[in-house]
């Protein structure tokens, strides 16, 4: 399925990427082969742990500044390795390192973004795995703060993202008191311009 409406920029979903029973066993290995981190992020001036577990795989010289840190990335782990060969195959498309995020339960959650550091270059495709419970994703025009396109996230759902996603639009993954339960997603990137260590 693909969206018509969010021109520039145009989102794809492959429902059926994982049956249940394989996003239920990569969502076990990767809650215990992933060495989760919580890093602590500067808002208007004061630090505090992000809202979620992160951990930043990939390709030895796909080193990645977000949250205001470089990242050197972790080594593929044999079930990231795995999911990244079949995300390559769907998509045609190829990535070198994968932001792996944990949202433990509802009070977990991305703020508004766009993925557009200078790493990913001007027109970075993303694609973004999801595993577990369900959660809501918005999306809405840069500039504006309405939301302009709302749906969920679904349990072995792909969701791909074209390269003209992050220059016109920003995302979140809102907080939500009614879920419990807890969610790992993978997004794929492709790391052009790799940051310098500081
Ligand atoms: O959890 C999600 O589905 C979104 C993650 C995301 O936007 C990101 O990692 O940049
Ligand atoms: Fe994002």
């Amino acid at each position: 399925m693909r969206s018509d409406d969010l021109q520039p920029g145009t989102l794809y979903w492959h429902d059926d990427f994982a049956s249940a029973a394989q996003a239920d066993q990569w969502f076990s290995a990767l809650q215990t082969e992933c060495a989760w981190q919580q890093p602590q992020v500067k808002v208007f001036g004061r630090w505090h742990p992000t809202p979620r577990l992160v951990a930043w795989y990939g390709d030895s010289d796909a080193a990645y500044r977000y949250s205001g840190q470089t990242h050197r990335p972790l080594a593929w782990t044999p079930t990231l390795s795995r999911i990244r060969d079949l995300v390559e195959q769907q998509t045609g498309r190829r990535f070198n390192g994968v932001l792996v995020n944990y949202y433990r339960n509802g009070h977990d959650s991305m703020g508004w973004h766009s993925d557009d550091e200078r790493e990913l270059g001007p027109a970075p495709w993303l694609a973004s795995l999801s595993l577990g419970v369900e959660r809501r994703f918005d999306l809405r025009r840069k500039g504006s703060t309405r939301i302009a396109v709302s749906f969920a996230l679904k349990h072995g759902q792909l969701l791909l993202m074209d390269g003209q996603c992050q220059a016109a639009w920003q995302h979140q993954v809102p907080r939500s008191l009614k879920v419990s339960g807890a969610r790992i997603n993978l997004t794929f990137r492709h790391i052009l311009h790799p940051a310098s260590y500081d």
